[in-house]
């Protein structure tokens, strides 16, 4: 399997803190087209790695490739550009707008489109129609002039993801998707991944053991800043030491 079969890859990653290693010397591949969730229990360092392979942290040692290209070296912003973004951090939703007025700001910018004023968007009638595109797929038509404020948590994560997927990315990162949703949301969310999944490559750290079950077709098991295991859900969750790993450990 080439290097180029690969959105993202890490050689050797370690991420240090004072003597201390939260990742140590991990090889990742993040096969190109997948959707791919990291696992473990408390402390095992995935956020850690996340934040590695979404350049939020620089590593202390080890090489980062995107399209088999070295990354190790670019921040976030660049990475954006290549089409590789970060969900739920980047996207922030701004209380004061509407809906509809947070998808159009996000689609303005992903067409390099300076935003000062809503009158702005009626000079770019495709902005109109994607935003409307968008409100059809993520259920949010009836919401659409809300204030973005006023929404519910569950409802708010959705329009982050919607704003997010506004930029069209082709790699897709989000950190614990689900945490503080109601099963409603699970459910909606859940489904909404997978249908962005669909001509993306998507990452995902998530401790919801059945979301995890049903979107990833691949898994990373983390455990002490190292690789326990990977695999597929039926695959890793039937191995003796990734049950020990869990073992005590409260997961939802
Ligand atoms: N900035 C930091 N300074 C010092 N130690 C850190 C820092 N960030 C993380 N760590 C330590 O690195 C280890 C891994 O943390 P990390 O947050 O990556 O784990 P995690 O698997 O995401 O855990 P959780 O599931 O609880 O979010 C933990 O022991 C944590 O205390």
């Amino acid at each position: 399997m080439g290097t180029s079969d690969y959105a993202l890859e890490a050689k050797g990653l370690c991420r240090e803190f004072g003597g201390f290693f939260a990742v140590r010397n991990v090889d990742f591949q993040l096969m190109r087209g997948s959707i791919h969730a990291v696992i473990g229990p408390n402390g095992a360092g995935k956020t850690t790695l996340f934040n590695l392979l979404t350049k939020y942290l620089a590593p202390t040692a080890g090489a980062i490739f995107h399209d088999g290209e070295d990354v190790t070296r670019l921040g976030m912003a660049a990475m954006a550009q290549r089409g590789v973004v970060r969900s739920f951090q980047i996207s922030a939703v701004f209380s004061g707008l509407s809906v509809r007025q947070n998808l159009e700001l996000a689609l303005l910018r992903d067409a390099g489109i300076a935003w000062s004023f809503l009158g702005r968007v009626s000079n770019h009638p495709e902005v109109g129609a994607r935003a409307d595109a968008l409100l059809r797929q993520f259920g949010m038509t009836e919401d659409a002039d809300s204030l973005a404020g006023n929404l519910s948590y569950g409802r708010k994560r959705v329009l982050e993801l919607a704003t997010t997927l506004a930029l069209d990315p082709k790699v897709l990162l989000l950190d614990e998707p689900m945490a503080g949703l109601g099963r409603e949301d699970i459910g909606r969310i859940t489904t909404l991944i997978r249908e962005a999944g669909k001509g993306r490559t998507v990452l995902l750290v998530e401790h919801n053991m059945k979301v995890v079950a049903e979107l990833a077709a691949r898994i990373t098991v983390m455990m002490r800043g190292e690789i326990l295991a990977e695999g597929s859900y039926e695959e890793v969750s039937t191995r003796p030491d990734v049950m020990a790993a869990y073992t005590g450990q409260a997961h939802g």
